[in-house]
């Protein structure tokens, strides 16, 4: 059994004040500058600059520790950028920035991954390491543009680390699995064109309240009709809009949602049939109907000799316990890390009552501790 209390004494109370801070100041992809400068801050304040040195890639950063007689460099990867929701927690730390929120656990993920820093930053490592801050994870999608930069290919690691945090499980837990961990994704996003009118005038008009709301009723049938009911796959409409006032029927509605899948077949089969569905509704409406499938997302898959080591190096921890963990239908653009380089991705219990993406959500602060200790000894036993 390994204790991270007994072999560590490392004080990580300063990340909690940390992920309070980065709370406070949540960005939209692409445009963490806030964020960006504030853990520049911090990083340009640590000690040993002699292995230490880092460089910026848009609104992210990479930063390298040199180790002391390395034979690879192993990566590990927080997302930075925050949600587009209005937060309804209480806290006395709530967000600064109105609309926007940390609302997926991304304020934890850094501050974990500072955690870390902090420590080989005192404390040199055999193997290099590598920590990327990587921005617009939730979307437009951060991960393939930075692996194909040249700031990320001159440090390429040869492992690539990363955790989510797992609002359902209870602090001191942690869970993953080998192979198929998260979905393949692709947002959705339809525009409708018809012809507005008076609202006593329907016979002269196009009403897209209607068309999106037959198209909306349509595109639940692909999972149920479409989908074979041995695979899985998820159309969720988060939102819809259209009009502009009560008695004026509306011009332009537009639709948007996500598409996850099991497998790459699988999202081909559903966009067929979406684009079938928007013909369809071309024709019954007589109205012009576009789709953009935004950012697009491959599957999360865990390495199978790199996930079974963390597995077995887990259950001899004696403060944390692991859960085998099921696939999920969420979507991650860490995935394009892993189907480069061999590695996992694993969740973090943090015990919320309120899950990812709710406007509630809020992580039990221990897990932080706990996830710094544990990748702290995972690195040192690598
Ligand atoms: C962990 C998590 O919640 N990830 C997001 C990723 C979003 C991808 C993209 N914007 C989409 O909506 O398809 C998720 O919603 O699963």
């Amino acid at each position: 059994m390994v204790s991270g209390k007994d072999t560590l004494a490392f004080n990580t109370e300063p990340f909690i004040k940390i992920r309070k801070d980065l709370h406070q100041i949540p960005e939209l992809g692409f445009q963490e500058v806030k964020t960006q400068r504030y853990l520049l801050n911090y990083i340009e304040e640590l000690p040993n600059k002699d292995w230490l040195e880092w460089k910026t890639w848009r609104t992210g950063i990479l930063v390298r520790l040199g180790g002391s007689s390395p034979t690879r460099t192993i990566g590990y990867r927080t997302d930075i950028d925050g949600l587009p929701i209005e937060e309804e927690t209480a806290l006395p730390f709530i967000s600064e920035h109105p609309g926007m929120m940390h609302a997926c656990g991304h304020d934890l993920h850094m501050s974990i991954a500072l955690g870390v820093l902090t420590y080989f930053s005192g404390h040199q490592p055999k193997d290099n390491l590598l920590f990327v801050f990587q921005p617009a994870e939730e979307g437009p999608g951060g991960a393939k543009p930075m692996l194909e930069s040249e700031e990320f290919k001159s440090w390429k690691p040869d492992r690539m680390v990363a955790l989510h945090i797992a609002p359902e499980l209870p602090v001191g837990t942690v869970g993953t699995k080998t192979g198929f961990l998260f979905a393949n994704t692709s947002e959705l996003f339809i525009d409708l064109k018809g012809k507005g009118g008076h609202a006593a005038y329907p016979h002269q008009a196009n009403d897209m309240v209607i068309a999106a709301s037959y198209l909306v009723t349509q595109l639940q049938t692909i999972v149920s009709r479409n989908v074979s009911p041995l695979d899985s796959a998820v159309v969720t409409i988060g939102k819809i809009a259209g009009g502009t006032k009560q008695n004026i029927i509306a011009e332009n509605a537009r639709i948007e949602g996500t598409i996850r899948t099991l497998t790459i077949d699988s999202m081909h089969l559903v966009k067929e049939r979406i684009e079938g569905m928007v013909k369809g509704i071309e024709s019954s409406f007589d109205c012009e109907l576009s789709i953009d499938y935004g950012a697009n997302y491959c599957q999360v898959f865990n390495s199978e000799a790199e996930t079974s080591a963390f597995i077995d190096f887990v259950k001899e921890l004696d403060y944390v316990k692991f859960f085998e963990s099921e696939k999920a239908m969420t979507g991650e653009d860490f995935g394009y890390f892993l189907e480069e380089i061999p590695g996992f991705m694993f969740w973090l219990g943090v015990g919320s009552e309120h899950g990812l993406h709710s406007s509630k959500l809020n992580p039990n602060e221990d897990a932080i501790d706990c996830a710094i200790r544990l990748l702290i000894d995972y690195v040192k036993g690598a």
